[in-house]
């Protein structure tokens, strides 16, 4: 069986990512993008739907992990009887191939290892044609093609390739795995350990360009890292994880398909990236972006694919038992058709902050902002789906509406500051209509808090955003009120914060959820902001006990079983891990520049 999802590492080369196992598995791999179909499905099922494990003969898991200083290459030891043996595991971004490697190295006495590799394509269904010569294993199936080179001899037995291998101090063993086109030659065999050197100065080059210079730097380190691995390189798009069906109560139905370019998640992305000095991300996204929602703005999408794809079928693969018998596994997302107002509010924000941080002003791209705002004017009375992508009815969710106001807002902001022309009364007036609709019809004046939706006697998590986005200030008592509410109320025994209460009928979905972990992070900061400095950074270093050995954190927290939930790891926790960081230390950071 598959371990816990804390279990995992992430490595990637920033066109897919992989996750391994701390005994060595790797049990997720999507060849050759971020959304393709999985060679390696069996976190989401059985052995039987492919994964890769080396590790010492008999051994169980590695005895120690980590990430090679501030890289995404993956190093776990295992300290045995007969010696110690390193495992190494990346996969070299930007080489024009997809290529995963894992290098054995040899640190102490005399160390024998089995490498079992069992490629399913299709999610786990299609067992490949294989087809061995010297040195070289090529698997082959419908549209994909993979090529294994190692120096181990290998043998084929029960439809899977295993090799064993032994090392000692000082003696390495590589494997390398290249996917390629299945009408294409494969690709000419690399060196392995010239790839090693290559990938660690590509991830140490990015890293130590990296300005943040707060406290938790180590945390807030490893979270970009992570959302860089997010990226999809040729395209500047970010997905919310690499990972489908990561269940959000074990043995539940709450389980997603997340890997696609959400407006909301990579907006909130690129603000931590670009707030730690990454701009040339900042601008690659917002191309992407502008080729993504370019035509009617009526049309625009809270989600697409990592090319900008529009169409992204929800359905399920049967042949999978899922993560801990959590059913459906579902590939596509149907929340890409729904109405989200909020995400307006995340363009213009984002693409304001991105021009106060260095992207330069292009006239192409404030065009595409004003015909958004045109729509927005249009839209933003109607009842949506909310950040959430609540599967019931569409409701007058407050945060929606406060995001509504944002983008009017950013979009005076810019006019008034002279970065660009425009009719700056008509977005006053329509700044001016949300807030006092938003004060007359989201807010409780008998219990002093804002609350979920119009109407509504329920609080949400996302009224939290309200001091951040600065549509109130923070000392307002209407925020104070609201922040106390919500952490009362929403908070479990241990102080994270669920999402909304899913017992009161408003998702449309049967059965509960665990802790919401960016929501957290969010009352950290509004915490924060309204003078409660202590009590958010016991929070904050709270959830940073939360995160695994490696520093990674998936969406959610089961308090109960304490444990890990939800896809992993997971941009949107990570995202406010970093922003929380830039606002409880000196330097200017999301949160504060906005407020
Ligand atoms: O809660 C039901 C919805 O859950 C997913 O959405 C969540 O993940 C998104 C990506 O991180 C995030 O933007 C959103 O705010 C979250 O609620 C799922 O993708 C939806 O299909 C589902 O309806």
């Amino acid at each position: 069986m598959t371990g816990r999802i804390e279990d995992h590492g992430l490595i990637g080369d920033l066109h897919t990512a992989a996750l391994v196992d701390r005994d060595g598995t790797i049990d997720w791999l999507c060849l050759p993008r971020f959304d393709s179909a999985a060679c390696f499905a069996a976190l989401l099922g059985e052995p039987r739907n492919g994964f890769w494990q080396i590790a010492p003969t008999g051994a169980g898991r590695a005895t120690r992990r980590r990430y090679r200083r501030d890289t995404l290459i993956l190093e776990q030891e295992w300290d045995t009887p007969d010696g110690s043996v390193r495992l190494i595991d990346f996969m070299p971004p930007s080489n024009g191939f997809h290529d995963l490697v894992r290098i054995v190295e040899g640190l102490s006495g005399r160390v024998t290892l089995h490498s079992e590799l069992r490629l399913r394509f299709d999610y786990g269904r299609s067992v490949p044609w294989v087809h061995r010569t010297r040195g070289t294993v090529a698997g082959i199936a419908g549209p994909d093609a993979v090529t294994l080179r190692s120096d181990a001899p290998t043998y084929g037995r029960f439809l899977a390739t295993h090799a064993d291998t032994t090392v000692e101090a000082g003696q390495r063993v590589s494997f390398v795995l290249s996917w390629h086109p299945s009408h294409m030659p494969p690709p000419e065999p690399t060196d392995p350990l010239d790839e090693l050197e290559q990938t660690e100065k590509f991830w140490t080059d990015w890293s130590s360009s990296c300005t943040y210079d707060g406290p938790y730097r180590e945390a807030v380190m490893r979270s970009l890292l992570t959302l860089k691995a997010l990226t999809y390189q040729p395209t500047g798009g970010i997905v919310a994880a690499p990972t489908t069906s990561l269940p959000e109560t074990l043995g539940g139905v709450r389980n997603w398909d997340y890997r696609y370019c959400w407006l909301r998640d990579s907006a909130f992305t690129l603000d931590a990236l670009i707030r730690s000095g990454y701009t040339e991300e900042a601008r690659a996204w917002r191309d992407w972006l502008l080729r993504a929602i370019g035509g009617n703005p009526g049309d625009l999408q809270i989600m697409y694919g990592v090319a900008g794809e529009r169409r992204l079928p929800e359905h399920e693969l049967g042949w999978l038992s899922g993560y801990e018998d959590s059913l459906p596994v579902r590939i596509g997302n149907a929340a890409a058709e729904q109405l989200q107002v909020d995400v307006y509010g995340e363009i213009m924000d984002t693409l304001a902050r991105g021009r106060a941080h260095g992207l330069p002003f292009e006239s192409d791209a404030w065009s595409v902002q004003e015909h958004l705002l045109r729509h927005l004017e249009q839209r933003w009375q109607e009842p949506d789906e909310g950040l959430w992508e609540v599967r019931g009815p569409r409701r007058h969710f407050v945060h929606s509406k406060v995001m509504a106001w944002v983008a009017a807002d950013r979009a005076v902001q810019t006019i008034q500051q002279g970065i660009a022309p425009g009719d700056v009364d008509r977005w006053r007036a329509l700044r001016a209509s949300i807030h006092a609709d938003v004060l007359k019809h989201g807010y409780d004046p008998v219990r002093n808090t804002f609350t979920q939706y119009y109407g509504s006697s329920t609080l949400d998590a996302s009224l939290l955003q309200i001091p951040l986005v600065g549509f109130l200030p923070p000392d307002d008592p209407r925020i104070v009120g609201t922040v106390d509410a919500v952490a009362k109320e929403l908070s479990t025994d241990t102080g994270l914060i669920m999402r909304y209460d899913p017992r009161v009928e408003v998702d449309g979905l049967p059965g509960i959820e665990g802790a919401f972990l960016a929501c957290t992070f969010w009352l950290v900061e509004a915490l924060y902001l309204t003078g409660r400095q202590e009590r958010a950074r016991e929070l904050y270093e709270y959830l940073l006990s939360l995160r695994n050995d490696l520093g990674l954190l998936a969406e959610e927290y089961d308090v109960t079983n304490q444990r890990m939930v939800g896809n992993f790891p997971q941009a949107f926790s990570h995202i406010p891990l970093v922003t929380a960081a830039y606002l409880m230390s000196d330097m200017p950071g999301p949160a504060t520049g906005r407020a």
